[in-house]
């Protein structure tokens, strides 16, 4: 099933196979769009940094952060709300990241840092902030529309690595973004559909989970966001209950739920996402806890990133997560794309 999906249209154009597919050529087109603005930005004197935005215009955001967490000098805060920290002022950078320019809580966070006196740049396919932006004559990253906005991750994260780039924020492998859009490029062929299951990690990857829970876990400020989107990759496009977390705080809680039903228990198949960059005291803390896990749940999956870098390592787990919960969806007899809840939710809302 998984090696003959083009019975089924999934690799049509604008299908969730292809827009995966097309993720390193939107990372680099994201780059090419963005260094024009980023380039005529002038940043004064900043001391924190706020990105606003919800759902997969967030999770950019929380990657960057996550990315930043051990270099940078002034805090980043990622921000989900209609209103802005009681810090934010003429020293803050606000990075307001709306896919389609028109969500709420995005635009009312925008007028509140406007008010505040902060520095501002947006990130938008056009809509209300784009308008906004205008005519308060703030610097537009302009990206191109029409994208499941979980799909368009590449245009929300590069313009993102590229404004801290332009403000001096180091990160690791963002100076040459040539080297990670190429492992991408290499890594979309070898999860690709056209590879067989008995060589393709991916759909290996989505028949050990089809039939169980997972449950993602990360280690903090290297891998636990990557988790959040694993879990958001399953229940989107794969239509799967799916739950994350991350080390050391799991270890401080939700471990003793492994000392509980076991017939639940049964269900779980635990992954997780590791990297190269964990201390001595994380490595150890979490082989010990997966020793411990692995006698009571269906299974215990560690994956490696790909890559030499921080972002290359990051970009890697996002990609084998985005082909698995592609593939995962087959299996389930879901169609990637479809959002019905979430549309039948907005629509009861009113939105
Ligand atoms: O990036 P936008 O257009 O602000 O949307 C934010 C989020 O809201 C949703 O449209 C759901 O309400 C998500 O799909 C999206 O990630």
């Amino acid at each position: 099933m998984l090696d003959d999906l083009k019975i089924i249209g999934e690799l049509d154009k604008g299908g969730m196979f292809d827009l995966i597919y097309k993720f390193p050529d939107h990372c680099l087109e994201a780059v090419n769009i963005a260094k024009d603005v980023t380039s005529k930005i002038q940043f004064e004197n900043i001391l924190n940094v706020v990105i606003t935005g919800m759902g997969g215009s967030a999770i950019g955001g929380d990657l960057v952060r996550m990315l930043a967490f051990k270099k940078s000098s002034i805090p980043i805060i990622v921000n989900r709300d209609y209103t802005m920290p009681s810090f934010v002022g003429n020293k803050t950078f606000v990075i307001a990241s709306s896919y389609s320019g028109n969500t709420e809580e995005t635009l009312a966070a925008y007028d509140e840092a406007k008010a505040k006196g902060a520095q501002i740049a947006v990130i938008t396919t056009g809509g209300k902030l784009k308008e906004k932006a205008d005519a308060d004559n703030i610097p537009a990253i302009v990206v191109p529309a029409g994208l499941p906005p979980r799909a368009a991750l590449g245009f929300s994260l590069f313009p993102i690595l590229m404004l801290f780039q332009a403000m001096g924020i180091e990160i690791d492998g963002a100076a040459n973004v040539e080297k990670p859009i190429s492992l991408l490029k290499k890594m979309r062929d070898d999860y690709s559909p056209k590879t067989p299951e008995k060589n393709n990690p991916a759909k290996q990857l989505a028949r050990k989970l089809f039939g169980k829970i997972p449950v993602i876990y990360g280690t903090a400020n290297l891998t636990d966001v990557v988790a959040a989107r694993w879990k958001g990759q399953m229940n989107e496009n794969a239509k799967h209950p799916a739950f994350f977390n991350a080390f050391p705080e799991l270890d401080h809680n939700e471990i003793m739920g492994y000392e509980g039903d076991i017939d639940l228990l049964k269900m779980l198949e635990i992954i997780i996402l590791r990297s190269p960059n964990e201390s001595e005291r994380m490595k150890k803390r979490i082989e010990i806890t997966r020793d411990i896990l692995k006698e009571k749940v269906a299974g215990v999956t560690e994956i490696w990133p790909q890559g030499d870098s921080f972002l290359e390592h990051t970009l890697s787990h996002i990609m084998l997560g985005d082909y698995a919960s592609a593939y995962l969806a087959i299996l389930n007899n879901k169609d990637p794309k479809e959002i019905d809840f979430i549309d039948k939710l907005k629509e009861q809302m009113g939105d």
